[in-house]
């Protein structure tokens, strides 16, 4: 899996990060929507680089203009619920793409610190020979991103995995690799060195669900 680490290099990419992991400016939830939303662009901005494109002629007015346009036929499958406003800046770049949406979340069976991850709603076209957009702001084990791949195997085998996500762990982006196929590519804002024994990411910035929609009772 090829990996693209967005704010290695100088990128305004960095500061929207900073302020969704600022304790004070994360508060303010509409901020909070919106910078990732910005970043869901930013993502895509970047992934539409290593898309397949083809020669086009776009008549104007006054005559004939060539364009590279992309020709992967896309579709964008978000992780809820922290995935909605990531989607929404994809969205807002692939703008005819397909969608799909997939829940994945924690579940805590003795209410404790260990979980296992449930899917529970998938609503998805077909797969076969598409090119899939997964998005979660979140990589912290990996695991939702491998149960959705996993669920996902029912729609069809796509030409392409594209997987856009905010923050990662080291870890997490480790366990991606050994279970997505070899040609799937990863971009990701910013990459944290360690996780909590909950299984957050540290430095990280918290919940991203509950900072995006307001908390949840724990299941
Ligand atoms: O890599 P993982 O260890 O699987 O963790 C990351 C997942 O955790 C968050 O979702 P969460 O379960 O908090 O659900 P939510 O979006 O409904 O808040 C996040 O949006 C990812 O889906
Ligand atoms: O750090 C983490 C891990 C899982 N989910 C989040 O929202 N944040
Ligand atoms: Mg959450």
């Amino acid at each position: 899996m090829k990996v693209h680490h967005l704010i290695k290099e100088n990128s305004i990419a960095s500061k929207f990060v900073s302020q969704l992991r600022d304790i004070d400016i994360q508060k303010d939830r509409l901020r909070f929507r919106k910078n990732m939303e910005r970043l869901g662009e930013i993502l895509a901005y970047e992934m539409s680089k290593h898309l397949d494109f083809e020669n086009k002629i776009i008549e104007t007015p006054l005559g004939k203009a060539k364009h590279f346009l992309p020709k992967d036929e896309i579709v964008i499958c978000s992780i809820l619920r922290a995935g909605l406003t990531l989607h929404q800046g994809i969205l807002n770049y692939f703008d005819d793409a397909d969608n799909s949406f997939i829940s994945a979340y924690r579940h805590h069976p003795e209410n404790d610190e260990n979980f296992e991850i449930l899917v529970e709603y998938l609503a998805s076209p077909s797969l076969e020979g598409k090119t899939l957009i997964l998005a979660d702001p979140m990589l912290a084990t990996g695991s939702s991103f491998i149960n959705v791949l996993k669920a996902l195997k029912t729609m069809g085998v796509p030409a392409k995995i594209y997987v856009l996500s905010v923050i990662g762990s080291r870890k997490g982006i480790e366990n991606l690799e050994k279970v997505f196929p070899e040609n799937s590519e990863l971009w990701i804002a910013s990459i944290d060195e360690d996780l909590d024994s909950r299984g957050y990411i540290v430095p990280g910035l918290g919940d991203a669900g509950d900072l995006c929609f307001g908390s949840k009772l724990q299941q």
